[in-house]
């Protein structure tokens, strides 16, 4: 495993390992900074910031980094935007009627999670329960280890592990709202494994925080339905969001009309 080009590289985890509190000179400054979910979290969380590697041994590492990000991304966008147009298609709209729901404006973000191996899988999950805020999460599985789950109709079930690298594809909040509960956002959770680790990155699509998040009037008007949900701004949705979260609920639950 050691010689997959994606795994984090060394020196991130040599940094990580035995310490108790990051040290201070890779932490990014909160204060006055847009963490909506600052006041939410009982204790900050410290965000490490990996451009503060450069100067250390880690520079080079950072830029190979950014550069596959950058080059994952640019491929990743196509497979969103065939998926966004075939959804439309799906749905009998115009194929371009959910691309145009993301401006220039619009905020991709990837996130690596990173589960280490846990002794008591019984007690501890990975990740929450959570349904993915923004309108479509592309998911790079790990290929040997399972761990996420879906809930329907009250069981989890179990995604498994695919040999090679497969994506995994997730309806967010934003698109559950934008097609009026036609698509809706599985409540889904990542259980731990005492003996594996495990990795996953996720690329999450989310409209522009001014936009206003709304089922598209194409639907309405095409299918004569009336609005399940009300019309929310893409950074209050976040900020709810966070809210619902930590209490372990689901924002779009109170956007139903
Ligand atoms: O690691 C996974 O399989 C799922 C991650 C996830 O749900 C998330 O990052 O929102
Ligand atoms: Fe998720």
């Amino acid at each position: 495993m050691a010689d997959e080009p994606w795994r984090l590289p060394n020196i991130v985890q040599e940094l990580a390992a035995g310490v108790q509190e990051p040290p201070s000179r890779y932490l990014q400054d909160l204060a006055g900074g847009d963490q909506l979910a600052g006041a939410e979290i009982p204790e900050p969380i410290p965000t490490i910031d990996l451009g503060r590697l450069s100067g250390s041994d880690g520079a080079d590492e950072a830029a190979k980094l950014r550069d596959i990000l950058h080059e994952y991304t640019l491929k990743i966008k196509t497979v969103k935007n065939d998926i966004l147009l075939a959804l439309a298609k799906l749905l009998e709209l115009d194929e371009d009627c959910l691309l145009n729901q993301f401006s220039d404006r619009a905020i991709t973000t990837a996130r690596f999670n990173y589960y280490s191996p846990c002794p008591r899988p019984d007690l501890v999950l990975g990740l929450k329960p959570h349904s993915d805020l923004c309108a479509l999460t592309v998911l790079l599985t790990d290929k040997e280890v399972g761990g996420l789950q879906v809930l329907r109709d009250g069981t989890w079930y179990s995604v498994p592990a695919v040999r090679d690298y497969s994506l995994l594809i997730n309806i967010g909040v934003t698109l559950e709202i934008m097609t009026n509960g036609t698509f809706r956002a599985p409540l889904h959770r990542v259980v731990t494994n005492a003996e594996r680790e495990r990795m996953s990155v996720a690329m999450f699509y989310a409209v522009d925080g001014e936009k206003e998040i709304e089922p598209v009037a194409e639907l309405l008007g095409l299918k004569q339905q009336s609005a399940r949900y009300r019309g929310i701004k893409g950074k209050d949705l976040l900020i709810g969001h966070y809210e619902h979260f930590s209490r372990g609920g689901r924002v779009v639950d109170s956007l139903k009309i």
